[in-house]
């Protein structure tokens, strides 16, 4: 698990992570969010061994990677924003250089280099990296960061790069690794792509963790933190339902009101489940019911629009 303690690390006496506790858990497929500036690469760093924290703590499966870089080799895979390679080296021969600083045998590595670099269309490019597209970096970026069949694995802005094919089959190598139960932290600012990889997400603003919890929990954090209201629709042919659903003492119901053929709720939070069950054995004719609540891009932006 990729774990940090009241950990703070301070620039010209400014706080950029200030006290974070953060916890992912083995096998969590975790969306590392925040507004620019929030802390998010200096905490990656951090947990990488790149930079030392000012104060606290930071481990990955245990171990402080800044203290034990051979270990952290075995354990961690890592994708940087920008990574670099030898540009006059092919892609192939990139990842055999750099996979023998791994504890990997000749044979292992070549063959985790053929599935790698088939799994990002990289396999049989003869190119040497300096010709290669930013696309075309960022995908040897991940077969690299994966090289060593690591239990954890940190990508920072996987998918800035990528055309939608290039999406796709990294949304594929993501699904493989949490099938394989392994830890990977996504720090992104394509919240449609996180939303579509990630289980659970965090998010830093001011070097502070300020939500955590699964896509849900932490859109219904920011619903409440902008003040946005999200609402079930119940559509239906009887319109006793209105006083139905009025008579119900719920303290996640904020309001309701009655629509054309049905009814609109006020939430606090996503409660289909259980008006459901309430409405299970009354004969109202409900033809549907929906949550209408802004997606986590739009609630995003509301809450730090002004950041
Ligand atoms: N080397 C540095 N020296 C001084 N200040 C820094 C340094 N690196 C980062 N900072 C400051 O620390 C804060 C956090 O920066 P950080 O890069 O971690 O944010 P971020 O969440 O990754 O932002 P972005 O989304 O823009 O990449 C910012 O105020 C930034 O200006």
């Amino acid at each position: 698990m990729i774990k940090t303690e009241n950990l703070v690390k301070e620039y010209n006496e400014k706080k950029a992570v200030d006290n974070l506790n953060l916890e992912v858990g083995d096998g969590e497929v975790f969306g590392f969010l925040g507004p620019n500036g929030a802390g998010k690469s200096t905490t990656i760093l951090m947990l990488t061994g790149m930079i030392e924290p000012t104060s606290g703590n930071c481990t990955i499966q245990g171990v402080n990677v800044a203290l034990n870089p051979l270990k952290g080799k075995e354990i961690l895979g890592y994708l940087p924003e920008d990574v670099g390679f030898y540009k006059n080296l092919t892609g192939y021969e990139n990842l055999d250089y750099l996979g023998k600083f791994y504890p990997l045998t000749k044979s292992e590595r070549e063959e985790r280099i053929e599935i790698l670099l088939k799994s990002v269309r990289l396999n049989d490019v003869p190119q040497k990296v300096g010709e290669y597209s930013r696309g075309m970096n960022q995908r040897l970026g991940l077969a690299l960061a994966l090289l060593n069949d690591p239990k954890v694995v940190i990508l920072d802005e996987p998918t800035a790069n990528l055309d939608p094919e290039g999406v796709l089959r990294y949304r594929e190598i993501i699904k493989k690794l949490e099938k394989e139960g392994k830890t990977v932290l996504i720090c992104s600012h394509i919240l449609s792509e996180v939303r579509a990889v990630c289980t659970t997400l965090g998010i830093i603003s001011q070097g502070t963790l300020v939500a955590r919890g699964s896509v849900e929990e932490v859109e219904d954090e920011l619903i409440l933190q902008s003040n946005t209201s999200q609402k079930i629709v119940i559509r239906s042919i009887n319109p006793e339902v209105y006083s139905f659903i009025e008579s119900i003492s719920n303290p996640e119901i904020l309001g309701v009101e009655r629509i054309e053929n049905g009814v609109e709720i006020r939430v606090k939070k996503d409660i289909r489940e259980s008006l459901a069950e309430e409405l299970k054995d009354k004969c109202f004719g409900i033809t549907e019911m929906y949550l209408d609540r802004p997606g986590l891009e739009d609630l995003f932006l509301k809450v730090y629009r002004r950041e």
